[in-house]
């Protein structure tokens, strides 16, 4: 899985997630939207118009997946009870991956139940462009004993591991850069899908 706040979602999720499942060689990737992301404000747009934009920046790409069942829990969106439902569907032997961002790595130790991500998924951590910054004492200790050095040996168990990958196409991109862009009527060409750009733009999102 790679969760994300999508608000909206831009190529740096996009090329990420494809080339994340052509590292792993993973069947697919189901990127999902946070109805409610548990660490950070409200979004911008509602959890329906951010799913709407990520399946427009999806279209038809192989093994990438649009996934909702975020958006049928009430409360925050813990990544853990996003973790057991997929676990609960794939079963106990299929290798489950948790993706994320160095930034949203660096606060892994404050989210719900830390450990238990690693009960039942991977944790990749996908390295991100002018982010470097080191690990608190507190995340060190939480990973040491979990750390490998390569997808092979990631990819031995079902979960339990954590792999740093740096992905061949860095993007230097972020949702945020995107939002002023849109608020300042700059372009944003190329940094987001066209039919996400397009649908943006007809429903007037993100102006103020
Ligand atoms: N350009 C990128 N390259 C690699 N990973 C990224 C990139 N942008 C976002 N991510 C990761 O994708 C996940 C979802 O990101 P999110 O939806 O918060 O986007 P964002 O661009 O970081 O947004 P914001 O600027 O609003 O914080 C996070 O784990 C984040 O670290
Ligand atoms: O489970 C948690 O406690 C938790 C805390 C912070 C973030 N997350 C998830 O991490 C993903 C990225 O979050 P964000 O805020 O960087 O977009 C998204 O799927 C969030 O739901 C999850």
């Amino acid at each position: 899985m790679l969760g994300g706040t999508f608000d909206p979602v831009h190529l740096g999720h996009l090329r990420s997630a494809v080339e994340l499942g052509e590292a792993l060689s993973l069947d697919r990737v189901h990127m999902i939207p946070a109805a409610k992301p548990p660490l950070r404000g409200e979004p911008s747009i509602s959890p329906g118009e951010r799913l709407a934009l990520l399946r427009l920046g999806i279209g038809d790409t192989p093994g990438l997946v649009a996934d909702a069942r975020e958006l049928d829990r009430e409360g925050p969106s813990f990544t853990t009870d996003t973790l057991a439902s997929l676990r609960e569907e794939v079963g106990p032997a299929a290798r489950l991956v948790m993706a994320l961002g160095h930034d949203a790595f660096l606060r892994l130790a404050d989210w719900h139940q830390p450990e238990r991500l690693f009960e039942l998924a991977h944790v990749v951590v996908i390295d991100r462009p002018g982010i470097d910054t080191p690990l608190s004492t507190g995340l060190r200790d939480m990973v040491a004993d979990r750390e490998v050095e390569d997808t092979q040996a990631l990819m031995s168990t079902p979960a339990g591991h954590l792999l740093r990958l740096r992905l061949p196409s860095r993007m230097a991109i972020s949702a945020t850069d995107v939002r002023h862009r849109l608020a300042s009527r700059a372009s944003v060409r190329y940094l987001l899908p066209e039919a996400v750009e397009a649908r943006i733009h007809v429903y007037g999102l993100y102006r103020s």
